[in-house]
């Protein structure tokens, strides 16, 4: 059910991304009326968050049922200890993906507003709307007086206009739910040090899911669907040696390599500095020891054939058995997202990054390797137009198929032919987004309620 309105774009944006969803081959294909309908619900569904969570387990620690208990018992603590109404959280494992946990969300339900009111930043709010409590940074605004303790309703800032520190705000918001206040006003605002912990713990959201804070940190790790997905399609064997190009947080590094049974070598690049600890911190919590994280720009991976082999980055040509690129993208395809501020020229910026990043990942991979090339974004210029420039540039590799397929092929409208797209996984949640549970059971509604996504998987011949 939408409560929220459509995403709030800029207006050249949302006429870019219209051109792409009414584009011509799609129009040809089904008609004005239904590529008009599927773009409606794209901008809808965007603002809202997907109806169940996915948690990847650590099976290279426990087994699947093992952690379904465990979590089971931990979640079930979790409702008691607060004033939230009792339930039995449901815990599903996935059919066809042997780590995948999944929790329906209950949502939206049917939440008072209260009169003291807390206002989040947008990012903080998307993370509630997903079971998170609100962390005392993302806090704009709180009433002037506001003890810990007090009951308070939570509102989302969608544009960015609300000042820290202000005691009430008027502009466009949205309601996300009801917690109480775990600190006062003054520990929020009024302290040298940027402040730390949960700021209003969550007792009635609007989108009741658990919170997995501090929830068997090694064992169960949050992680969208297509996520998950990627690290399967790649499907690396133990011993061999891979290269995670775009990799922090580190979330498919770590799936990689507990796919692999931490047998072999995982190399795990990022271009940001402080991103790299939060790779190597997500490996040692999962005892990954096989992942090696370096801060490097991905571009400038390979080194000339001269060159000596170092441990480190650039690497000759033809080092890794599989690459994956998780690449940097536009993010069109994040759920729940209700704004974004960015410019057209942002947005297209991707495209020709993406296209230097993956010259370096067709040189690093050797002849038969694998190249899995993925995006969490919704345009036909990152995902399918990537994929027809690549096949073009580079005669020696060819698409393959995917296991497991669980989303829809790819979009029409960059020139592919039938059995190309199909070879193609996208995720597109406009296509179930007014269908009822009843009409769309699990795992069809989870394999598709999920974030907008792209993956496609080469072979290097
Ligand atoms: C989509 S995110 C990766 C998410 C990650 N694969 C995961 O599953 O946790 C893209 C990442 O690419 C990194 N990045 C952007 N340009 C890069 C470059 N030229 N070389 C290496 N990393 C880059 C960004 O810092 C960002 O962390």
């Amino acid at each position: 059910m939408s409560i929220f309105p459509r995403i709030s774009l800029r207006p050249e944006v949302t006429e870019y991304l219209k051109n792409v969803f009414l584009n011509k081959e799609v129009l040809a294909a089904v008609g004005q009326q239904e590529a008009e309908s599927r773009f409606h619900k794209l901008l809808i569904c965007l603002s809202h968050p997907p109806s169940y969570t996915c948690v990847r387990a650590s099976t290279h620690l426990a087994s699947l049922e093992e952690i379904r208990h465990k979590l089971g018992e931990e979640l079930k603590k979790q409702m008691c200890s607060s004033s939230a109404e009792e339930f039995s959280p449901q815990i599903l494992p996935h059919p066809q993906i042997p780590d995948v946990l999944l929790l329906p969300v209950h949502g939206p339900r049917p939440v008072k507003q209260l009169s003291s009111e807390v206002v989040v930043g947008a990012q903080c709010g998307s993370a509630v709307l997903r079971g998170a409590h609100v962390f005392a940074p993302g806090i704009l605004a709180s009433p002037k007086y506001m003890k810990a303790g007090d009951v308070v309703s939570v509102f989302s800032d969608l544009e960015g206009r609300c000042t820290r520190g202000a005691t009430s705000f008027q502009g466009n918001k949205v309601f996300v739910g009801n917690g109480v206040a775990e600190m006062d006003r003054s520990s929020i605002f009024c302290t040298d040090e940027p402040p730390k912990g949960i700021g209003v713990r969550m007792v009635e959201p609007l989108y009741q899911s658990p919170s997995f804070d501090g929830v068997l940190p090694n064992l169960a790790f949050l992680q969208n669907l297509p996520s998950v997905v990627v690290g399967h399609v790649l499907g690396p064997r133990p011993g061999e040696r891979i290269l995670d190009m775009c990799a922090a947080p580190g979330g498919k590094t770590c799936h990689i390599a507990a796919v692999m049974g931490d047998q072999g070598e995982v190399v795990a690049l990022d271009r940001i500095r402080n991103k790299i600890d939060r790779i190597r911190q997500n490996a040692q919590m999962l005892h990954l020891r096989s992942i090696k994280a370096y801060c490097f720009n991905s571009i400038q991976a390979v080194s000339s054939e001269a060159a000596h082999e170092t441990e480190g980055p650039p690497f000759p040509p033809e080092s890794f058995d599989r690459v994956l690129l998780d690449a940097p993208c536009s993010g069109l395809g994040q759920r729940p997202n209700m704004a974004s501020t960015w410019s057209l020229k942002e947005i297209r910026s991707y495209q020709p990054l993406q296209r230097k990043l993956f010259h370096a990942a067709v040189h690093l991979l050797k002849k038969g390797g694998v190249l899995v090339y993925s995006t969490c974004t919704v345009t036909l210029a990152e995902n399918e137009e990537q994929v027809a420039w690549a096949l073009d540039t580079f005669p020696c590799l060819t698409l393959q198929p995917q296991e497991p397929h669980i989303g829809a092929e790819g979009m029409l409208g960059a020139g592919l032919s039938p059995e190309q797209l199909r070879l193609l996984q996208r995720f597109s949640p406009e296509l179930i987004w007014d269908q009822t549970e009843t009409t769309a059971p699990l795992p069809c509604r989870a394999d598709r309620d999920t974030i907008g996504f792209f993956i496609a998987k080469f072979l290097k011949n």
